[in-house]
């Protein structure tokens, strides 16, 4: 950022489990703490995690402290490169964990910490307990996490059976009682006040109670009602979230509707909902009762680092990598397809667009075959086919179904070759799926059989209007805020029809947004690999390894180190960035030239770097060689200067011989086919009509031979035909030809660039008095270093022999154009 004074962006990737979180967490300290202000919003930005972990993360049979969402960090920077705040995106938080987890996995870290490390006065007020006694978190793990020294001070009534049974679970990160204490302590000093630490817990704990009402038929009638043991929970749960008891008893056992036709239409009237759909209704509650708390978590740390101007920033991506169990929902959908894009940017941008750089600087590295996944992300997201407007067209209907929608999937993609049902995977649990219950989609990391079930009802983000109407006029001031909006929306919604806001485009519309931002900044990728499935330390296994580093797309990029240069900086910015070690006598040189001589006297090895057209090219790890050789003492460092500039010398005298001999071969070797030709003479000649310069380029013609080396040239020049010659191009100074040369070169002829750089020469090494033209001189070997520039692009245009013609033709004008004994002098 600091260099290319670009915005950047870092994506974290990897598998779940793979390190992404951990990774992410010491690239922000370590940027907080290199450029931070040494205020306490450097702090902030780092004491933010703790508190987003604790809502957002679970523990899984991957990761016991699995991110359940994808964050994007930015640090942003003002115009010095200080640290001036902070933004985090979330995308995606898991809501099926909320109300049920695997019998192995846990609900959010809060839920387990808060039971754990809270006092007892705020466990009194909440009416908490152990784990085991909620229903939202009863079916999965209920053990805490512990060390030898907390396990003591967490009381017994707060363990649940399971964790008095087996033990407590052992991670050496993770401590719930400490994690509370931690996560406490961050809210503090992220500066969350009493009541607002109050605030969040209460709504934790209000969904717990929320989970644990039950419902059973009430026989009478083909509704439902609470069990008898759920009054307690009713009353615990509608106090927490601020609601009346009866209200909320009402909203999940039945619906409001609204007639919409007859002769009663606009009545309101009451449907009770079955056993089933009320139990779909206390969880889809929960779900948006939680997952407004989080936004609301995110949304309260970014007030804690604001900032109201930056220059640039770097923004830290850390979000799930590609994922496939045996069971695949709407979840694992979302997340492939988000990693399909992300693949695709890792593809234009490392590889795409490597490639083309390459091609562009003329390094001649070979290409590398990549497969372009455009067409699965077509298969997803294109307007009107993409399985996610068909997803959003079986919301609409009035009796939407998962199967209708898969068999119209299927229906409309039939010869596509990256979709196919389910019978045609390659495990026996996918293929006993019928063809409508699910489709197996071939990504770019491998096929996975999504199970369609649930895809209708997850892809819809809204709530039952009474629901939403309860949430929305709560009593409690913070849940009514979490549903401000809703409160609005609610007024257009009709009575009876469950409002619809698609996930899926919403999640489509957040990653597109994403994506147009990592594209306008400079990308690095970190991609984190999992040695092993067991959590386990200094275990590596082999074929899991290869397998990430294949999903990922990174033997492509390792075929491209190979034989690439993955870093590169412009000939300017090298430039400038070591000039101030240099002498005047090198920094007059033309940038090119001057990091070419500095290579070339720093003895680097050739092969770990390339020249290309605008920039010089590292191999990896070399540019960091490199600029430690540069910034090493002062000793060492004049002992350089004097390398550079006797390798200077040097390259002069041997490239003026080998262009000399050159010039006699060639002599000898052209043909001369051309019936117009223009001469070298006949330029020459029209710079004398002008007066202005005549008199100088006489005497430079004197004093130097160059008119005995014309006659010779004149032969070689046969091959410049007149018509092609652009003499109305005057050329006024060399910087000026430079320009027009790498601009103009692929419209003009090869005999304008001879022009051109010749006459540029003769301008400048005539330009003035016997120091200048020394001064000048360094400049005009520039002007060779671009030649050779432009040999490389002439190359392309009409093959090596010529290109040798366009050396032999300038360099002599170059070396009679200097004077021998300065560069003499050196060699002696
Ligand atoms: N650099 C590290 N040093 C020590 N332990 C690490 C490191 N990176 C990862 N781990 C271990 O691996 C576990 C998983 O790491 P992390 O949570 O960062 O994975 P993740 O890729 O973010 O997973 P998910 O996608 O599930 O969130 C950590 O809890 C820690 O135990």
């Amino acid at each position: 950022m600091k260099v290319h004074r670009q915005s950047q962006s870092i994506i974290v990737s990897g598998e779940s489990g793979a390190g992404k979180t951990e990774n992410t967490k010491f690239i922000l300290r370590y940027l907080t703490e290199s450029y931070g202000s040494g205020q306490d919003i450097d702090e902030r930005i780092v004491e933010a995690n703790p508190l987003l972990e604790a809502f957002g993360n679970a523990k899984t049979v991957r990761n016991n402290n699995s991110s359940r969402f994808g964050k994007f960090v930015e640090i942003h920077f003002d115009a010095k490169n200080v640290v001036v705040g902070g933004f985090v995106s979330h995308y995606l938080l898991e809501k099926s964990r909320i109300c049920v987890q695997g019998q192995e996995e846990r609900n959010y870290h809060i839920f387990y910490r808060l039971s754990a490390g809270a006092p007892e006065d705020i466990r009194k007020k909440f009416h908490l307990g152990s784990p085991a006694n909620f229903h939202y978190l009863n079916r999965g793990c209920t053990s805490y996490f512990s060390t030898k020294e907390t396990e003591g001070s967490i009381p017994q009534n707060r363990k649940s059976p399971q964790h008095l049974k087996h033990g407590s679970l052992k991670d050496p990160l993770l401590d719930d009682l400490c994690d509370y204490k931690r996560m406490c302590s961050a809210m503090q000093r992220i500066g969350l006040n009493e009541s607002e630490k109050l605030d969040l817990f209460r709504v934790v704990a209000g969904v717990l109670h929320l989970g644990n009402i039950h419902f059973e038929e009430t026989g009478s009638s083909s509704g439902c009602g609470l069990t008898l043991s759920s009054e307690q929970c009713l009353e615990c749960c509608a106090e927490l979230l601020g609601l009346d008891q009866e209200d909320l008893c009402e909203s999940l056992t039945c619906r409001v509707m609204q007639t919409s036709s007859g002769g009663s239409k606009g009545t309101v009237i009451k449907v009770p909902l079955k056993k089933e759909q009320a139990i779909n209704a206390r969880d889809a509650l929960a779900k948006a009762v939680y997952s407004r708390l989080f936004d609301h978590v995110v949304h309260r740390v970014n007030c804690c680092f604001p900032f109201e101007s930056s220059s640039m920033f770097i923004g830290v991506l850390d979000i799930a990598g590609f994922e496939y169990f045996e069971h695949n929902s709407f979840e694992q959908f979302c997340i492939n397809y988000c990693n399909e894009k992300l693949q695709q940017f890792f593809n234009e941008r490392i590889l795409k667009e490597e490639q083309e750089l390459y091609q562009k600087e003329g390094l001649g590295v070979n290409e590398v075959k990549y497969v372009d996944n455009q067409d699965c992300i077509d298969l997803i997201e294109a307007k009107t086919f993409g399985i996610l407007d068909v997803l959003d067209e079986e919301n609409k209907l009035p009796q939407a179904s998962d199967q209708h929608f898969t068999a119209t999937v299927h229906r409309k993609h039939d010869k596509h070759f990256r979709i196919s049902i389910p019978r045609k995977s390659k495990l026996t649990v996918h293929r006993n799926l019928r063809d409508d219950e699910g489709f197996l989609i071939h990504h770019f990391a491998g096929a996975v059989c999504y199970e369609t079930s649930h895809f209708v009802e997850k892809n819809n983000d809204a709530l039952h209007m009474s629901l939403e109407c309860l949430v929305s006029l709560s009593l409690d001031p913070f849940v009514k805020r979490l549903f401000k909006n809703d409160n609005k929306r609610n007024s257009k919604q009709k009575a009876g029809k469950l409002g619809f806001i698609s996930l899926g485009n919403k999640f489509k519309a957040q990653l597109n947004e994403l994506l147009d931002k990592l594209k306008s900044t400079g990308a690095g990728f970190i991609r984190c690999v999992k040695p092993n499935l067991k959590m386990c330390s200094k275990q590596f296994e082999g074929s899991q390894i290869l397998s990430q580093l294949q999903c990922s797309g990174m033997v492509s990029v390792l075929d491209l180190m190979q034989g690439g240069f993955p870093s590169r900086a412009p000939f300017h910015e090298l430039y400038n960035m070591y000039k101030m070690y240099m002498p005047d006598s090198l920094v007059r040189l033309d940038p090119r030239l001057f990091c070419k001589t500095l290579f070339k006297a720093l003895g680097l090895n050739e092969k770990d770097y390339k020249f290309g057209m605008t920039k010089v090219f590292f191999r990896p790890g070399k540019f960091a060689e490199f600029d430690r050789l540069m910034k090493s003492d002062p000793e060492h460092l004049s002992e350089l200067v004097e390398r550079v500039k006797h390798w200077l010398i040097c390259n002069r005298w041997r490239k003026a011989q080998a262009c000399s001999l050159c010039v006699i071969k060639l002599k000898n070797k052209i043909l001369y086919r051309a019936t117009a030709c223009v001469t070298v003479q006949k330029f020459i000649r029209m710079f004398l009509c002008r007066k202005k310069y005549k008199h100088r380029i006489e005497g430079l013609l004197k004093v130097s031979g160059l008119r005995r080396q014309l006659g010779q040239m004149n032969e070689v020049v046969g091959t410049l035909k007149e018509g092609r010659v652009e003499m109305s191009k005057k050329v006024t100074n060399l910087e000026a030809t430079l320009d027009s040369l790498n601009m103009k070169i692929k419209v003009i002829s090869p005999a304008v660039l001879v022009y051109s750089l010749t006459s540029a020469v003769i301008f400048h090494v005539s330009a003035g008095c016997e120091s200048e033209v020394n001064r000048r001189l360094g400049r005009a070997w520039g002007v060779m270093d671009s030649l050779d520039n432009g040999v490389w692009r002439c190359r392309y245009l009409c093959g090596r022999t010529k290109v040798r013609v366009f050396r032999s033709l300038v360099l002599p004008v170059l070396l009679y154009g200097c004077e021998t004994w300065t560069l003499t002098k050196y060699l002696r």
